[in-house]
């Protein structure tokens, strides 16, 4: 594959999808109608939306959405005209049903997400993706926890299942730029399909390594508005727009748009200025999953713990997505042990 600096970089906008995390899942027919015409409008490539933790997740476990999916899905497919719009599926989640329906709504990419050591639960989504006519793609969650070969070994499942590109997600906002290298430069290497990158900032290096899997070869780069997104949140789109721009990478983006977009459209929608904070900080540093911020603040206010510490031990236990109702177990232990000391 080449490295060529002019090749096209398809630009992933989440902002209707992870960005979803930041707003509570509150997303109205009315904003998604204006990000999604306004993300088209700029020159993206995939616009992806559903709730923060995909297709169905909107449940007690992971919050509810304010408006259903479906809906959302049926307006922006009604607004966007050039951009393919695209969901994220969690088997077990979402199911094939689920994926079913986001196709009659519009979606026609379907991004299917696994922990980074389970690509074989997702085979058989890929495979009903393809038949219903989607562009299937397979995205490996907390890649930081898995070496470079294992990765390679699990992305083969999903070229073999049919995936069009592996995406490789820092879900914890953990990795450095080196981690990012050697994991993309190795998939780019061996893949006979292209790779992706997916960045949190909780380490502040979510436009960096972004950069650096672009360098790499990644021929897909996600990013969201105001860097809108679980934890610290993603790459902000406008900030990539503008330094690939600068750097000569052909994105097909306006960048000055991309700006207006998230200055005028996405910022009057945010909850709160997408800082890192203590905790999402500590997400980065110890490795833990991004959508877990939430669950921790709420089982830190529960138990009167600080969410660091909460975080730090989820870290160390090597929680993974899907565990989320553990992270109360964690909390009940620290608070034991605390009263025991
Ligand atoms: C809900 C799936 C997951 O959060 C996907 C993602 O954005 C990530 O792993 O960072
Ligand atoms: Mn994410």
């Amino acid at each position: 594959m080449s490295l060529d600096k002019n090749r096209k970089i398809h630009i992933v906008d989440t902002t209707l999808r992870d960005g979803s995390h930041a707003v509570s899942h509150s997303y109205t027919v009315e904003q998604v109608t204006a990000i999604a015409s306004g993300l088209d409008k700029v020159g993206v490539d995939i616009i992806e939306l559903s709730h923060g933790d995909g297709l169905a997740g909107s449940s007690i476990n992971y919050g509810f959405s304010a408006t259903p999916e479906m809906e959302l899905i049926r307006a922006a497919s009604q607004v966007v005209r050039r951009a393919r719009l695209g969901v994220l599926l969690l088997p077990g989640v979402g199911t094939i049903e689920d994926l079913k329906e986001a196709r009659a709504n519009g979606a026609q990419v379907v991004r299917v997400a696994t922990h980074v050591t389970e690509a074989d639960i997702a085979i058989q989504h890929l495979k009903a993706a393809r038949e219903l006519g989607m562009m299937p793609v397979g995205f490996l969650m907390m890649a930081h926890m898995a070496p470079p070969k294992k990765i390679l070994e699990q992305a083969q499942i999903f070229v073999d299942a049919g995936a069009e590109y592996v995406n490789i997600a820092d879900s914890a906002g953990y990795m450095t730029p080196d981690d990012v290298r050697a994991r993309i430069s190795l998939l780019v290497e061996k893949l006979p399909i292209p790779v992706g990158f997916h960045a949190h900032n909780n380490l502040g290096l979510a436009v960096a390594n972004a950069l650096t899997a672009a360098e790499c070869g990644a021929d897909y780069i996600d990013v969201t508005c105001r860097g809108l997104g679980a934890g610290a949140g993603n790459a902000q789109a406008e900030v990539v727009a503008g330094v690939f721009q600068r750097l000569g990478y052909s994105t097909g983006l306006d960048f000055y748009s991309y700006m207006d977009l998230a200055e005028n459209v996405v910022e009057p929608i945010m909850q709160r200025p997408q800082i890192i904070k203590s905790a999402p900080l500590m997400l980065g540093y110890a490795g833990v999953y991004s959508s877990f911020l939430l669950h921790t603040y709420r089982a830190a206010e529960k138990f009167h713990l600080n969410p660091r510490d909460i975080l730090v031990e989820l870290g160390r236990r090597g929680m993974v997505g899907g565990q989320e109702d553990m992270i109360i177990d964690v909390a009940h232990a620290l608070s034991l042990a605390k009263t025991e000391c």
